[in-house]
C-alpha cells in the first residue's frame, strides 16, 4: 500500500507535484498516467526516497521508504532501466545488488528464472536489447520479494511479445496480493493491464478511479452508421442532444442516440442501413478529454 498525503515537490520556481493525496492499494494494478512533465517520475522518485518532498508525506506499507529496515523487501522499483553498470553480466549485477542487501544467491537464480533471463544471465549487460534490459530491471526490483512494485514505463520500447510479458507478469504479481504501481504512455496497454488509474496533469490529480469508470465517464457512446441514404438519415437524426459526424461518403458517426434508436428511425422511414455498429469507448479518448487542459505542448491537428 502506498499512501501519499498532501505530497508536494518544488524545484525552484517550478512546482512539479502540487499537494496530491492518493492511495495505491494491494491486490490490483494501478496505472499512473499523465502528459509529459505531469510529475509522474517525480512522484515515483519520492515514493522510493530518491527525492525529498518539499511538503507532505508518502509512505509505503505505513512508513516512509527510508525508515524501512529492509527497504528492498518492502518496495521494488524500476525507475531507469538504463541505469545499470554495462560491463557486468546480468547475473553479476544481480549478485552484487543482492550482496549489499543481504539477499542470497538462491533468490538471484529465482529472479533470473522469473524474468526469463536464463539464456543471457552470463552475458554483459552492455550488449542487451532494450527488452532484456527491462527484464533485468524488473528482476532487480523483484530481488527482495517486495510487497510493492513501482515500475516507471516498464513497456517503453518493448516489442509486442515483451509488452505482453510485462502485462502478464504484473497481473500475476497483483493476483498474489502485491501492490503494483506502473506508469505508461501506451493507453491501449494500460486499459488491458490496469484495474485502477491515477491521472496526473500539471502536478495535480485529475482522476483517481477504476479504469472502467474513467472510460465510461470520459466518452459518450458512439454508433457507426453506413447507409446509401446517409444525408437523409442525418437530417432525421438532428436534435440538440445528437451529434452526427460525416467522415466519408455514406458513413455517419452518431453520438446521443443508441443503435436501436437509429435502426428504428431508419425503418420508420424505409431507409436501408448497411452497417450499424456501436463503437467501444477507448481509454485513449477518455484520457485525451481528461488531460486536454493539462498538456504542456499542444500539437495542431495534422491536415
Ligand atoms: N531535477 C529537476 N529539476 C528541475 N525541474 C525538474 C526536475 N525534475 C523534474 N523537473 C520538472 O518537473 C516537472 C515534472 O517532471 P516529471 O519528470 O516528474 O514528469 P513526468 O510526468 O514523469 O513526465 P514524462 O512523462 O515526460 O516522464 C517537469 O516540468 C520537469 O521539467
Amino acid at each position: 500500500m502506498i499512501t501519499a498525503t498532501a505530497l508536494t515537490k518544488r524545484y525552484g520556481q517550478k512546482t512539479a507535484v502540487n499537494d496530491i493525496t492518493f492511495s495505491v492499494r494491494p491486490g490490483q494494478v494501478t496505472g499512473f498516467l499523465g502528459p509529459n512533465g505531469a510529475g509522474k517520475s517525480t512522484t515515483m522518485r519520492m515514493i522510493v526516497g530518491l527525492d525529498r518532498p518539499s511538503a507532505g508525506t508518502v509512505t509505503v506499507g505505513g512508513k516512509p521508504y527510508a525508515e524501512h529496515r529492509a527497504p528492498l523487501h518492502e518496495v521494488g522499483a524500476l525507475l531507469d532501466a538504463k541505469a545499470v553498470h554495462t560491463g557486468r553480466t546480468a547475473e553479476n549485477h544481480l549478485l552484487a545488488m543482492a550482496a549489499t542487501h543481504g539477499i542470497g544467491k538462491r533468490r538471484v537464480r529465482e529472479v533470473i528464472e522469473l524474468t526469463g533471463l536464463e539464456s543471457v544471465a552470463r552475458k554483459r549487460v552492455g550488449g542487451f536489447s532494450l527488452g532484456m534490459g527491462q527484464r533485468l530491471g524488473i528482476a532487480a526490483a523483484m530481488l527482495g520479494d517486495p510487497s510493492t512494485l513501482i515500475l516507471d514505463e516498464p513497456v517503453n520500447g518493448l516489442d509486442p511479445e515483451g509488452v505482453l510479458w510485462v502485462r502478464q507478469f504484473v497481473r500475476h504479481l497483483a493476483s498474489e496480493g502485491r501492490t503494483v504501481f506502473l506508469s505508461s504512455h501506451l493507453m491501449s496497454e494500460m486499459a488491458q493491464t490496469a484495474d485502477h488509474l491515477i491521472v496526473l496533469g500539471r502536478g495535480e490529480i485529475i482522476a483517481d478511479a477504476p479504469v472502467a469508470d474513467i472510460i465510461d465517464g470520459g466518452t459518450r457512446p458512439r454508433v457507426r452508421v453506413r447507409s446509401p441514404h446517409a444525408s437523409q438519415l442525418a437530417e432525421l437524426l438532428a436534435a440538440p442532444e445528437v451529434a452526427v459526424l460525416r467522415s466519408e461518403q455514406g458513413l455517419l458517426e452518431v453520438t446521443g442516440v443508441d443503435a436501436a434508436g437509429i435502426g428504428d428511425l431508419a425503418a420508420q422511414h424505409g431507409l436501408a442501413i448497411h452497417e450499424l455498429t456501436p463503437q467501444n469507448a477507448s481509454l485513449e479518448e477518455a484520457y485525451m478529454a481528461l488531460t486536454a487542459d493539462a498538456v504542456e505542448y499542444r500539437t495542431e491537428a495534422v491536415r
